[in-house]
């Protein structure tokens, strides 16, 4: 594998949230919280998730249009977070961004010919004639006619515009693209058009794409591979038929499932998404999705199939957030319209009822845990009840999150992170001369190296914190050989050994399912 264009390594941005005058920090939004994703030259990557998950926030970062709070993203050998703003402006020639509604990002009083013009302009093209006819090139290639040159935005449709949106994103001729939502706010029967477009540029500028879109169908249609956001983390990566075919997360599975599918075997098959996305600022504890996951792990001690463990624990949840509304259940249990008067049996079915959960629950230990939280309950003793089924109902979700490892073998996600750290280190110093690799790595390995005298081999483990061995044969071998390729000052084979062995391609989630 050829090392790849982009290598966004745990990037994280949080928002701040503030109270009062001093504006005082209280909390924080983690709208990206730790994500990491390659693009490969010529490849297209989807990011796709439900609204709210973090995916225009992980595209404003990755292009800097926002700072990154934490993490890396090495564009082609150059870590993008150590820019300064003249090489930012270098950047954003090669890395363009192409946004859900192109009306937002023209000046309604210049000429389409203008607006495409424009960054050539900014980025030094003087000639006019030149502009000119690099303009008409574009828009003939993305389909409008030389004549539009002189039009306005108000007077085209919405796919011509998203048109012109893609002829100024790659006026300056980039090597990345990374485009939000681009066909959402688009009539159904243009959107086949834009991808179709979308598509044929793609490969005819040879360019590297980032597709976010919420919609399963369009990256399906023009992704190849695609990475799963939910609630500021990317649960899952695989390659676009990979992932259609054989979901591995429990998220990636409800959000196929809660998507119309053409193919009639599938229809109808899988979990659905109910709920909805819980708030960044708060997110559950463990892997994020449990609390709407319809495989959420039963508790061993439990034997209950897992459609009645999740209303069990929607149930927990809803009485640990005061959610439960007890004077509604009075009401619809009393029989003559007296909610002060109603039967409390009545009450417990109601509740019950709301819930899903069974009249009477097979095993007799969480059946006992369900009618004492009801008896408290209809005692209006909500947090009596929420202590017995916090205690009674605990849940591997809570504790463990799914980690994403390299399916080239089992290393823990401690392993896993500390080959990421080499792999980003490595990746922004490939062009460098063999003497200026051993320099940094002597800075790098400066306390180790004082320990062992020298640096060698183990010096590089520990600084980059990596076992030694690895408990994974081919993970060890990959690692080891990049090692010695690093002490030979050979970046640039060590960054070929550690793609070739741990690339994004072969990312995939989770311990859920071993
Ligand atoms: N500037 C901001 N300040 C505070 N919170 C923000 C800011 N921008 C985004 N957020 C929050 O971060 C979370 C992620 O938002 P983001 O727009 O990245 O999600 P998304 O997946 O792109 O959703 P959509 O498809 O609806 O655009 C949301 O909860 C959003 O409210």
């Amino acid at each position: 594998m050829t090392r790849p264009l982009l290598d966004v390594e745990g990037l994280t941005k949080h928002y701040p949230v503030t109270e009062g005058v001093l504006r005082k920090e209280v909390g924080r939004v983690r709208a990206v919280d730790g994500i990491s994703f390659t693009v490969d030259r010529g490849e297209t990557l989807g990011l796709v998730g439900e609204s709210g998950c973090g995916k225009s926030t992980a595209a404003r970062a990755t292009l800097r249009l926002e700072e990154p709070t934490d993490g890396h993203v090495v564009f082609d050998g150059e870590d993008v977070t150590d820019y300064d703003n003249r090489a930012l402006t270098r950047f954003r020639r090669r890395a363009q961004m192409v946004f859900q509604d192109p009306t937002s990002s023209f000046d309604p009083r210049m000429s389409i010919g203008e607006s495409v013009a424009e960054p050539l302009q900014i980025h030094g093209v003087r000639d006019r004639e030149r502009r000119r006819r690099i303009v008409a090139d574009l828009l003939d290639r993305v389909g409008l006619d030389a004549a539009d040159v002189d039009r306005y935005p108000h007077e085209l449709s919405g796919g011509q515009k998203q048109r012109v949106g893609l002829a100024r994103a790659l006026v300056c001729n980039p090597d990345l693209i990374v485009a939000d939502e681009p066909v959402s706010a688009l009539d159904v029967s243009v959107q086949a058009d834009i991808l179709d477009l979308i598509d044929r540029l793609q490969q005819s500028f040879g360019l590297a794409l980032v597709v976010i879109s919420h919609d399963l169908g369009v990256v399906r249609e023009v992704c190849d591979r695609v990475a799963v956001m939910y609630l500021g983390e990317i649960v899952e990566t695989a390659p676009t038929e990979e992932l259609f075919e054989d979901p591995r997360h429990p998220y990636t599975r409800a959000l196929l499932g809660s998507t119309p599918v053409a193919d009639p075997r599938r229809r109808g098959q899988g979990t659905t998404l109910t709920g909805d996305v819980p708030s960044p600022s708060d997110p559950p504890p463990g892997c994020r999705f449990h609390t709407r996951c319809p495989e959420v792990i039963p508790d061993e001690d439990y034997d209950l199939d897992s459609e009645t463990w999740r209303a069990v624990l929607d149930f927990r949840l809803r009485v640990l957030a005061d959610g439960v509304d007890i004077e509604a259940a009075r009401t619809y249990a009393a029989a003559d319209d007296d909610p002060a008067a109603a039967d409390p049996d009545a009450v417990r079915a109601a509740i019950r009822e709301e819930f899903g959960v069974p009249a009477t629950l097979s095993d007799g230990k969480a059946e006992a845990a369900v009618a004492d939280a009801l008896d408290s309950l209809v005692a209006d003793d909500v947090d009596g009840a929420a202590d017995r089924l916090a205690d009674a109902f605990p849940t591997v979700c809570r504790r463990e999150r799914p980690d994403l490892a390299p399916a080239t073998g089992a290393v823990d996600s401690e392993t896993w992170a500390a080959i990421k750290r080499l792999r980003v280190w490595v990746a922004t110093r490939v062009d460098a001369g063999e003497a200026t690799v051993r320099d940094h790595l002597e800075r790098r390995c400066a306390n180790e190296a004082d320990r062992a005298g020298e640096v060698d081999r183990l010096a590089v483990r520990a600084a980059f914190r990596l076992p030694d061995p690895i408990s994974d044969g081919d993970a060890e071998r990959a690692v080891g050989d990049a090692i010695d390729a690093l002490l030979a000052g050979q970046a640039g084979a060590a960054a070929d050994e550690l793609y070739e062995a741990f690339g994004g391609v072969r990312e995939r989630a989770c311990h859920l399912e071993d």
